[in-house]
């Protein structure tokens, strides 16, 4: 894949496992026990994060755990567009959107952001245009159904093929819109319809899916597959989050998704000195 991403006025390089911070602005976000992120809290939360040396910081309005609810587009719209802009203005970090809607996508990307983050990989009306006019990257991630019934019963013949299918044919739905190789990242969608044992087993070849020369996105933060591993709840996950962060920059994830970046800072800097050694 590509050494370098153009996000929006800044270039990512890839060279080694970047850092992707987890800034939820929805009132119930999986992993902080719904504690609402207001703006301000938002605000503290991204300098904190770029203190502690992330790449990208996501910004997140609609909250896509198992069960979660829809959310309206001028809900989703209040809550990401105003932070999007104030993170661009005021810090030197790219910030990426985690949304399915088309207008989010053109609203954010007007206020600054430099990367797409679709956990639906633009399948919803007018994301595909709304993405291909704005410029930016895009993350096409695989989820099966939707957040409110995902987890009811995931079934696949053969998950990785399944999801390596998918993201193949959205790829070709971008190339087709005008998005080129250069602008895509390709994500497995850790829990997104996926019992444990699929996302153990989509995890243990991951270097199936990166073989398709796009960059992955990784994103298995203190999820549920951590809590079936180790027997620990949401708020004990760290030790799992960081043994998932390097097991996933070891098989050439271009970036990591998480909300420990501190520890996983950390954890990374070790790996891609030992990587870069080689
Ligand atoms: N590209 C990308 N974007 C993402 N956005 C999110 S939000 C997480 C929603 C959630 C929470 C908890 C579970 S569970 N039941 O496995 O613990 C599943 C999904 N995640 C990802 C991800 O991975 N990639």
């Amino acid at each position: 894949c590509g050494e370098e991403l153009l996000c929006g006025d800044k270039t990512l390089s890839l060279t080694a496992t970047r850092l992707m911070g987890v800034l939820n602005v929805t009132p119930d976000s999986f992993s902080d026990g719904g504690r609402n992120h207001g703006f301000d809290q938002a605000l503290s939360c991204a300098e904190a994060m770029l203190a502690a040396g992330v790449d990208i910081i996501d910004v997140g309005g609609e909250s896509t755990r198992p069960g979660a609810e829809a959310v309206s587009l001028d809900q989703e719209l209040d809550r990401v567009v105003p932070v999007v802009e104030a993170i661009k203005q005021r810090l030197d970090v790219i910030v990426s959107v985690d949304t399915s809607s088309a207008a989010v996508m053109t609203e954010a990307a007007a206020a600054g952001a430099g990367l797409i983050n679709d956990v639906r990989a633009l399948q919803r009306e007018g994301a595909m245009a709304a993405a291909a006019a704005s410029g930016l990257p895009v993350c096409l991630m695989h989820m099966q159904g939707q957040p409110v019934t995902m987890q009811q019963a995931p079934s696949y013949r053969d998950v990785q093929q399944e999801v390596e299918e998918f993201l193949l044919q959205r790829v070709a739905e971008c190339h087709r819109a005008g998005i080129g190789s250069d602008k895509l990242l390709l994500d497995p969608g850790f829990g997104f319809g996926k019992t444990v044992e699929h996302n153990i087993k989509l995890f243990s070849q991951l270097d199936k899916i990166g073989g398709l020369s796009y960059p992955l996105l990784i994103g298995v933060s203190r999820k549920s597959m951590i809590g079936a591993v180790t027997g620990k709840d949401v708020e004990q996950r760290l030790s799992g989050s960081l043994a998932f962060a390097v097991l996933a920059a070891l098989q050439g994830a271009a970036i990591v998704r998480v909300h420990d970046v501190d520890e996983t800072m950390d954890v990374l800097k070790v790996v891609n000195a030992v990587a870069a050694a080689r």
